[in-house]
């Protein structure tokens, strides 16, 4: 199937950065979120980043503008109808997810190939609450989008090959590399990673270190570009703490048990980036260790 218009729902770090690759790679890009406030940090966030590639000369002005002019925003999830392929970019919640699907089934035309970027949740089941669980698929991007080179196809137990090809063939478009992943709660990125976030915050909470020396051990020990907990502010520790949830749930062992701090910080309010505040404080000039 040709795709050229593509709808995403939801605009925050991922959406947005979804839309940034697509609209460069030539697609036409409609972003939708609850928000009008999320709809306006995405375009500046797209806007930023596109033209921090003019100034690597990663790419041109021209490339620039165009992507740009490829990026609309509507509040209307309805609008996203006729788009060729949407992808659900929003917060990593079942309820949430399947609520948009059921609001947005009706709308789409019938060859329109639904996905998720899910980071752990179920394809088949959230498959099974629309009307077109074969043309669904776990389409899972990472973080930053602009920049990081793999996409996760997930297929659900009723995907069918078509479906699978042309998502492949938009990887392709796209300029990354696709890993393909059984549908298993958390898929294969985050069933490592995750796991390795949830032990630091232990190793945290147990006090074996605090989190400059945990991040430099792992930064500087294993040559990760970004510790641990770094890493862990930066995905956004509620999505940290709904992936844990799904592993330890859907596996059922309690060596996925989400670390009782790493709850508490989100309860408080405390998601890392996103909020200013994490394992690290970021309302200075530079980031401060909280711990
Ligand atoms: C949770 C999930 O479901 C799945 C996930 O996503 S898991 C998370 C996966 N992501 C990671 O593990 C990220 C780990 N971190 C990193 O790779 C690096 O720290 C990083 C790429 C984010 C930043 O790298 P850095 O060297 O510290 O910073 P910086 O020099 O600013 O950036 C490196 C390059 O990326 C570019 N860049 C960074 N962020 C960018 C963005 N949002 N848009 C466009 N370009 C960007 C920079 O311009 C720079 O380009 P050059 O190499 O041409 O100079
Ligand atoms: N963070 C990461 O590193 C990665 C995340 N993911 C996955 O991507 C998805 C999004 O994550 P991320 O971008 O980090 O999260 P963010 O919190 O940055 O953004 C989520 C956005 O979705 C919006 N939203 C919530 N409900 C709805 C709705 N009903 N309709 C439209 N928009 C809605 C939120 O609005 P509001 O703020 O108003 O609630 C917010 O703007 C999750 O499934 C996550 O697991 C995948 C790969 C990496």
């Amino acid at each position: 199937m040709d795709i050229t218009r593509v709808g995403i729902v939801g605009a925050g770090q991922m959406g947005s950065g979804i839309a940034h690759v697509f609209a460069l790679a030539g697609y036409d890009i409609l972003l939708n979120d609850i928000d009008q406030t999320a709809l306006d940090k995405a375009i500046e966030t797209v806007t930023r980043n596109l033209d921090r590639q003019v100034s690597k000369e990663k790419i041109s002005q021209e490339e620039r503008d165009g992507a740009l002019g490829r990026i609309a925003t509507t509040l209307e999830l309805s609008d996203l109808g006729g788009m060729d392929l949407v992808i659900e970019a929003a917060t990593e919640r079942e309820a949430v997810k399947v609520a948009i699907f059921e609001e947005l089934v009706p709308h789409l035309k019938p060859e329109t190939i639904l996905t998720s970027n899910t980071s752990s949740i179920s394809i088949t089941r959230l498959a099974s609450r629309t009307d077109r669980p074969e043309k669904f698929m776990g389409f899972h991007f990472m973080n930053p989008v602009p920049v990081m080179q793999l996409v996760e196809l997930i297929r659900g137990i009723a995907t069918d090959e078509a479906t699978y090809k042309t998502l492949l063939g938009v990887v392709e478009a796209l300029g990354k590399t696709a890993a393909s992943s059984e549908d298993f709660p958390a898929f294969i990125v985050n069933r490592i990673l995750m796991p390795m976030i949830n032990e630091a915050v232990y190793t945290l909470y147990e006090g074996v270190g605090s989190v400059s020396s945990i991040d430099s051990a792992m930064r500087l020990g294993t040559n990760h570009p970004m510790g641990p907990l770094e890493l862990a502010d930066f995905i956004g520790l509620d999505t940290c703490l709904a992936i844990m949830n799904v592993l330890h749930d859907g596996l059922a062992d309690t060596k996925y048990r989400p670390c009782p701090l790493l709850t508490k910080y989100v309860e408080a309010g405390w998601l890392g980036r996103k909020t200013d505040r994490g394992f690290y404080d970021y309302r200075g000039d530079a980031p401060v260790p909280t711990r």
